[in-house]
């Protein structure tokens, strides 16, 4: 049955046991001086095998592991089922027990390559080709805005899984963007990001996005409500709403009533997870911004990882050897978070979008079967969003580097930038470091080395102030260069990675039941404002603030 606690494989046990009998023996510095070739051992090649040809080196010698200890981590995953599951998730078993759906994001890159029988899996094809000929309609100028003006403009309203793909990814192929079609994304409820955002916008050449796969979310439909009106508030005329407004939704009855033509509307299907639907019509900013042939790109590139991810057998599997790894670490060594440490300024949403994807994937306390979980389960680069190396170290690295927790670090780079600037003086400074922290954190400063290098005479508290203990671990990820396809492979990787520790975990990855409860408070409360004896029904706390706002508010 699915959803067995961890804790009940063998591996589990023997995995604690090598832990208390073996962790304070395993230090980097003396592995790689027991074993020249660690580096061989514990680093693979990735090679795509259909598609855009996309190769990157995977380097996890830098970890706290022996052979032992991974083939034990590798058995937790066999005993746990992971190849089970996922040939279950491949063939459109409803895995997501919870909502009784699918999890099909990997059919939305599919191409007709592996069968899969879910309603809707057919019509990707359709709504690919759809989405080709919009966007292409728009960056050719064919498609015109009321007033006959081409569009130069798209603001793409959404939140979460239906914001922070299209911006990552934007973000990460501006080298391949269309430079005199300007991107907005507005995801926050907050008035400001949607009143800011238009006065860059000028409603005769701008196209509003309405992503929402649900299309009920209370922030993204009043965002939109508001975008229309101020749309009108120039246009006028209701009819000039149809070539200014596209929907990107599962629920075709609420986007004909909010007044988009289903003709404008992009479907996707339940069996897509919000986090996991940049590969859907959620991503047709991306299209727009990029052009579809590198959207194609894209879905290409993770297509292939879905191959490596199928047929590859678990010990040089890579999602699966960064998900076991990743356990050892939060399950055994306790860490609380990871972090995602891309040096490569275009990669500077990466870790943003991957708190979604693991936090809201794999924050669960109770397994598949209803039981509490006795351990930890999801971590993610929970305090470390939005940070491009070199940025991060001077900013939190002093406490990866000295602090009192382990963190475990990716180090994500091109060999190759996009701007080679100064004769790519720039870049080899950004690989410097991208190269340099790893071997820091791992190797660390000794005492000794602090005191032969300050010399005598110092404080006993200078000298233990610049010893770097090191044995902090991390893995190294490098490729040529940041492509769609090498995208595409890097988000799938990762997509992958997570859904395996979620099988070990025993938790459902692919429900969300943890961002409703205060959905529904918020509602309660937002009846509530008018005057403080609206107030009901709180604790003190609550109720004090909500009087302290109507005291204080101006409007
Ligand atoms: O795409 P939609 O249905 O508007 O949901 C937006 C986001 O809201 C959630 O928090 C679910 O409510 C995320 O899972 C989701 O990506």
């Amino acid at each position: 049955m699915s959803g067995i606690p961890a804790t009940e494989y063998p591996s589990w046990t023997k995995l604690q046991q090598i832990y208390d009998a073996e962790h304070s023996r395993l230090i980097l510095r003396d592995l790689f001086a027991q074993d020249p070739d660690r580096f061989s051992k514990f680093s693979k090649e990735y090679t795509s095998t259909s598609g855009p040809d996309v190769t990157f080196l995977l380097d996890y010698s830098k970890n706290l592991i022996t052979q032992p200890i991974l083939d034990t981590l590798l058995s937790l995953a066999r005993e746990a089922q992971v190849e089970s599951f996922r040939n279950k998730m491949f063939a459109g078993e409803h895995i997501n027990t919870s909502e009784d759906r699918a999890v099909l994001h990997i059919a939305l890159r599919n191409f007709n390559d592996f069968s899969i029988s879910e309603a809707g899996t057919d019509e990707v094809a359709k709504v690919l080709e759809h989405m080709k000929v919009f966007s292409n309609a728009v960056r050719s100028g064919e498609w015109k805005g009321y007033t006959g003006k081409t569009i130069d403009t798209i603001v793409n309203i959404g939140i979460g899984g239906s914001d922070l793909g299209p911006v990552m990814v934007t973000e990460a192929l501006k080298a391949y963007s269309k430079r005199d079609l300007t991107a907005h994304f507005v995801s926050n409820i907050d008035g400001t990001h949607l009143a800011e955002t238009v006065k860059l916008c000028n409603p005769e050449t701008t196209l509003f996005i309405i992503a929402s796969k649900t299309f009920t979310t209370q922030e993204t439909i009043t965002n939109a409500e508001s975008a229309r009106d101020w749309f009108l508030a120039t246009a006028k005329d209701k009819a000039h709403v149809a070539k200014h407004f596209v929907a990107l939704s599962t629920n075709t009855a609420a986007v004909t009533a909010f007044g988009i033509a289903e003709e404008n509307m992009f479907q996707f299907w339940d069996w897509v997870g919000g986090r996991y639907s940049l590969w859907s019509a959620i991503g047709l900013s991306i299209a727009l911004v990029i052009g579809f042939d590198n959207f194609e790109q894209l879905l290409k590139g993770a297509h292939a990882m879905d191959q490596h991810f199928l047929n590859t057998p678990l010990e040089n599997n890579l999602p699966v050897l960064l998900a076991v790894i990743g356990i050892w670490y939060n399950d055994f060594y306790g860490a609380q978070t990871h972090v995602l440490l891309p040096y490569d300024q275009y990669l500077h949403k990466f870790a943003d979008y991957f708190q979604q994807g693991d936090m809201e994937s794999n924050g669960k306390t109770v397994t598949k079967g209803g039981q509490r979980v006795t351990y930890q389960t999801g971590a993610s680069s929970v305090t470390f969003s939005g940070v491009s190396g070199t940025n991060g170290q001077h900013s939190f690295y002093q406490l990866i580097h000295q602090g009192t927790k382990i963190i475990p670090a990716d180090f994500l780079a091109p060999a190759t930038t996009h701007n080679p600037i100064a004769q790519s003086k720039h870049h080899r400074i950004l690989l410097s470091n991208f190269f340099a922290q790893p071997e820091a954190l791992a190797f660390g400063k000794t005492e000794e080395e602090v005191r032969k290098e300050l010399g005598p005479g110092q404080s006993e508290a200078l000298y233990k102030s610049k010893v770097f203990e090191g044995n902090k671990p991390s893995n190294s990820l490098m490729f040529p260069k940041l492509t769609p396809a090498t995208l595409g492979a890097l988000i799938a990787l990762y997509e992958h990675k997570i859904f395996v520790q979620g099988v070990v975990w025993g938790i459902n990855s692919f429900d969300q039941m943890g961002v409703e409860l205060g959905k529904v408070l918020a509602k309660n409360i937002l009846a509530q404002l008018g005057a403080p004896a609206d107030v009901k029904g709180h604790d003190s706390s609550t109720t004090g603030l909500i009087h302290y706002y109507q005291k204080h508010r101006q409007e």
